[in-house]
């Protein structure tokens, strides 16, 4: 009995536990678990607004009504905890998503509850995944004897193109078939299609309607219904057939509707076809102060601190205190010997610090006897102004991951932004890195001190490199399909065609336009390349590479040689850091490839090196020293080495 109860004891404690850890994953964000909470009685879903709420033209206020139903009261982790079954799981991590953003974390748990949500996000906040995954989770596998299960509508061919890649790449393992109804594409096309059984369609309302008259098309059997960008949808005109294919679909269906914005219109077509559906707002809970403001600079690592001196003495107002987040304490230390040195008075903090100095550090910034505080890591709450960010090559997947999270799309820097825009990401003039460069070069060469430090952050770099979290693969791959080429300088933003910074950098443009066409042609074919490379990598896993032609193996080589060039050209800090490009890449390959691929290399090299001649050559040689030792003929001394041995 007594051992009963103590089993019954653990188990409890067990379930706290882990209860517990659920606590403690991954918490930034609204969950789905406390959505899933509201459910339990006493509680209830955030409701979406009646008609007697609506009393003006534009979107209803519902903000007040979603933040006090979603306030946090569960933490919940990432993909895993959402319950999908295997084969939905693993085109989720085949796809690169390491977390799921804000706006999925909200809506998979609820879509998967069978409720019907009026989800609102803008456009680059993960949304196309936060129905497709539930999607997949509903259909499960291909069924042959219904029609199709599943319709998604959207606005336009670009973003019906985008959504049937996500759903090829992200419902890979589910084997799902889906067909593509698009204006102005052939008809017979997608009348053989539709002949063929789809699972999910995919489509812009107007040819749809079309189409669904055209074959007399059923739509019975849909059970998930979505209407994508449903606001622009309305814009474009489109109510009328989007009130017909509503009217053909069955009652029990379940109805999804994401939007940026919710207009009136809107929510009388929600309210009209939706059951109770469940209002999601991710605007409302933005992760920053509106008082701050982002602005991200692309530059290379080495060029850092010229570019922080360059904001602290020209960007930063007198009258304005700035912190300065560095990685670890001995960057820090490094920083605060560089500003001193440049007479700019800094107070710095770090963890190992002892009390008494971290207090006369912060009193010299509290009292503005410092205008600068250095730290490495310290909540920044309650300030305002604008956040700089250095960003080099290797951290640009961080930049994406952070905007995912914060629910919009990176923003290239152009000459049409405003100063001051709120999150662009430009690129610095080379003139300002140049100029305050060579002024630290001189006061490096003058100073042991600053040599030593800087040695030392450099090394403190590389195992901060080894502790870092990696970003997610996905993001990986998008900047690696990304042309910052065509990012503008901070000179450019808010600068017409007169001022002398855009002269310049017309005159410079011009100049190296014919290097910058080069480049760009290099990179074409380098990508063009890294196809064909993927295409034997493919080959070779799949066990034929014996059968493969030379001329693909030589390829192999020589297109990774290039495409790694390339790599560190751009990075342009192999040497200094140890997250380079090589290292993405390998993520995108499995361990056996990569040994299979680096073997075929080695052997490649060893046989293009001219090895089997060497080793031949050197075989003879061998033979011939032995002959002449005695045991061959013709040796002078044969009789008498045969007698001494
Ligand atoms: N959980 C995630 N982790 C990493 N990357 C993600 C995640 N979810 C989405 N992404 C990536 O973020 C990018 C933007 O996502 P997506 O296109 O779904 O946004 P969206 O809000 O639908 O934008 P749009 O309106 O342009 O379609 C895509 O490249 C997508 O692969």
């Amino acid at each position: 009995m007594a051992q009963r109860k103590k089993k019954l004891t653990k188990k409890k404690r067990h379930t706290a536990n882990r209860e517990q850890e659920a606590d403690s994953d991954g918490g930034d964000f609204e969950l789905a678990a406390e959505i899933k909470d509201d459910d339990s009685p006493g509680r209830k879903l955030p409701r979406f607004p009646a008609a007697s709420d609506c009393t003006s033209d534009v979107e209803p206020d519902t903000r007040e009504l979603v933040r006090a139903q979603n306030k946090k009261k569960k933490k919940s982790g990432g993909f895993q905890s959402m319950g999908l079954s295997f084969p939905v799981y693993k085109g989720v991590m085949k796809k690169g998503y390491k977390v799921p953003t804000p706006i999925q974390r909200k809506t998979i748990p609820v879509i998967l509850d069978g409720k019907d949500v009026v989800a609102m996000a803008r456009t680059g906040s993960g949304k196309t995944a936060a129905f497709l995954v539930p999607m997949f989770e509903k259909l499960k596998a291909p069924q042959a004897q219904t029609g199709a299960r599943a319709l998604i509508l959207t606005p336009t061919r670009e973003l019906a193109l985008q959504t049937i890649k996500f759903t090829k790449e992200l419902g890979k393992f589910t084997r799902l078939k889906t067909a593509l109804i698009l204006g102005g594409d052939s008809m017979e096309d997608q009348f053989a299609a539709l002949h063929e059984n789809p699972d999910i369609i995919i489509g812009t309302p107007g040819r749809l309607m079309h189409v669904i008259t055209d074959m007399n098309l059923k739509l019975h059997s849909v059970e998930y219904v979505v209407f994508d960008e449903a606001d622009r949808l309305f814009e474009m005109g489109f109510a009328e057939q989007l009130q017909e294919i509503i009217r053909r679909l069955p009652d029990t269906r379940q109805t999804l509707l994401f939007s940026a914005t919710l207009p009136k219109l809107l929510v009388e077509f929600a309210r009209a076809g939706l059951t109770e559906p469940v209002l999601i707002r991710l605007d409302v809970d933005s992760k920053l102060s509106d008082q701050i403001k982002l602005s991200f600079f692309h530059l290379r690592v080495d060029d850092k601190p010229a570019l922080l001196l360059h904001l602290l003495r020209n960007v930063a107002k007198p009258q304005e205190q700035t912190v300065v987040f560095a990685a670890t304490k001995h960057h820090v230390e490094y920083l605060k010997e560089l500003l001193s040195s440049e007479g700019i008075e800094c107070a710095y903090i770090y963890s190992a610090l002892d009390q008494t100095a971290r207090k006369i550090n912060i009193g010299k910034f509290v009292h503005r006897k410092a205008m600068v505080l250095l730290v490495t890591d310290v909540a920044a709450r309650g300030r305002s102004g604008t956040a700089y960010s250095m960003v080099c090559p290797d951290e640009m997947p961080f930049v994406y991951d952070l905007h995912l999270f914060l629910g919009r799309p990176v923003q290239f820097a152009t000459a049409d932004h405003i100063q001051d825009s709120d999150g662009v990401f430009g690129r610095v003039p080379q003139s300002i890195l140049d100029d305050e460069g060579s002024h630290l070069i001189t006061a490096h060469e003058n100073s042991l001190d600053l040599q030593n430090l800087h040695r030392v952050s450099e090394n403190a770099y590389k195992q901060y490199l080894k502790s870092r979290p990696n970003p997610s693969a996905e993001s990986i791959r998008r900047v690696k399909s990304t042309d910052v080429s065509s990012m503008a300088t901070i000179f450019e933003i808010n600068s017409n065609s007169k001022t002398p910074a855009s002269k310049v950098m017309r005159k410079k443009r011009s100049k190296d336009k014919r290097v910058v066409d080069k480049f760009k042609k290099h990179r074409e074919d380098v990508a063009a390349g890294s196809r064909l490379q993927q295409s034997v990598i493919r080959r070779t896993a799949a066990g034929d590479d014996d059968d493969g032609a030379p001329g693909d193996l030589q390829d192999l080589v020589l297109m990774e040689k290039q495409a790694e060039e390339r790599d560190l050209q751009e990075v342009g800090l192999h040497h200094k850091c140890n997250f380079t490009i090589r290292q993405i890449r390998s993520e995108l390959k499995s361990s056996a490839q990569i040994l299979k691929h680096r073997k075929m290399k080695q052997k490649q090299q060893f046989l293009q090196g001219g090895g089997m001649k060497k080793v031949r050559s050197k075989n003879k040689q061998w033979l011939g020293e032995v002959t002449k030792s005695g045991f061959g003929r013709g040796g002078q001394k044969k009789g008498k080495m045969r007698k001494r041995l």
